[in-house]
C-alpha cells in the first residue's frame, strides 16, 4: 500500500527491495500549527526489531503515529509492503486506567479489529488472547482490574493487547519504560522472538540498552533523521553527544 501525500511529483518509483516492510521518503508530520517531522527518509526492515532513539521530543512518537496511521503526514510518502493493519501500542494506552475492565478484557480488545466490539470471541481470538498474557506474564492477572495494576503490570497489558492483534507489524512505544529490570529484559526477549515468529518490530526507546540489542537503528533529532543504521555502528558515545547537545 502506498499513500501519498501533498506531494507534486507522483512519478517517484517506489521501493522495489522485497525485504522492505516500510519505505518513507521525503516525510513531514506534525499536529495543528505545530511541525514536527521534516522531510524524513528512512526505511523498516522486514523482520527485524528496529529501535527509534532521539531526545525528548525529537519526533519518536509522532513517526510511530505516522506508521500506525493515526498521524497523517502532510507531505512525503509512506509505503508499507503489504501485510495486516499495524498494531499499535502508545505510550498511555487508549485504554483509560479507571475504566472498570479487567485484564483479560483489555487484551480481548485487541481482538476488535477483527471480531468488531459486539461479537462473540471466536476460539482463535481466545487463543490470541491466552498467548499474549501467557507472553506478558501476565496470565495470574487476568481476572484483575486494570485501574488495581502497578504502572509495569498495566503497560505489559497494553503489550499484550498489541500482541493479541496478531499483526505481522508491531509498534510499540516506550515498551519498558516503568517496568523493573527482570520485566525489561522479558519485553526485550519478546522482541527478539517475535520477530522469529514473522513480527517486524519498531518501538521507541530511552534505553540504550535495549536499543543496542535491536537490529536497527533511527536516530532522530528535532524530528530529522540524523542516522539510520545497525545500533553498534550507530549509537557510539560521539553521535549520542551530538543528538544529544542542547540545540
Ligand atoms: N498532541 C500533540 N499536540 C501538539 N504537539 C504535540 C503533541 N504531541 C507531541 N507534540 C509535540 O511534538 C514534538 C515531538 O513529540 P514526540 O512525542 O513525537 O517526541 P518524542 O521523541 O516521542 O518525545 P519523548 O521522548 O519525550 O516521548 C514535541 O515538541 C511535542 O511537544
Amino acid at each position: 500500500m502506498k499513500i501519498m501525500f501533498n506531494k507534486q511529483d507522483l512519478s517517484l518509483p517506489s521501493a522495489t527491495d522485497p525485504t522492505l516492510r516500510i519505505r518513507i521518503e521525503g516525510l513531514s508530520a506534525g499536529y495543528a500549527g505545530h511541525p514536527v517531522l521534516h522531510q524524513l527518509s528512512a526505511h523498516i526492515v522486514k523482520l527485524t526489531n528496529t529501535a527509534l532513539v532521539g531526545p525528548n521530543g525529537s519526533g519518536k512518537s509522532t513517526l510511530l503515529g505516522v506508521l500506525a496511521g493515526v498521524i497523517q503526514p502532510t507531505a512525503g510518502e509512506l509505503e508499507h509492503a503489504g501485510g495486516r493493519p499495524p498494531a499499535f501500542v502508545p505510550q498511555r494506552g487508549a485504554v483509560g486506567d479507571t475504566l472498570p475492565l479487567t485484564v483479560r478484557q483489555t487484551v480481548e480488545m485487541g481482538r476488535w479489529g477483527e471480531r468488531g466490539p459486539w461479537r462473540r470471541l471466536t476460539r482463535h481470538d481466545r487463543t490470541a488472547v491466552d498467548t499474549a498474557l501467557e507472553r506478558l506474564g501476565i496470565a495470574d492477572l487476568a481476572a484483575r482490574q486494570l485501574g488495581e495494576l502497578s504502572g509495569g503490570q498495566r503497560q505489559r497489558a497494553l503489550i499484550a493487547q498489541g500482541l493479541a492483534q496478531e499483526s505481522d507489524l508491531l509498534l510499540l512505544d516506550e515498551p519498558t519504560t516503568g517496568l523493573d529490570p527482570e520485566a525489561r529484559e522479558r519485553i526485550a526477549a519478546l522482541l527478539t522472538e517475535l520477530v522469529a515468529d514473522g513480527v517486524t518490530v519498531v518501538h521507541a526507546t530511552h534505553d540504550l540498552d535495549a536499543a543496542r540489542s535491536a537490529d536497527a537503528c533511527l536516530l532522530l533529532r528535532e524530528g530529522r533523521l540524523v542516522s539510520q543504521g545497525h545500533p553498534e555502528q550507530l549509537l557510539t558515545p560521539s553521535a549520542l553527544a551530538h543528538v544529544w547537545q542542547p540545540a
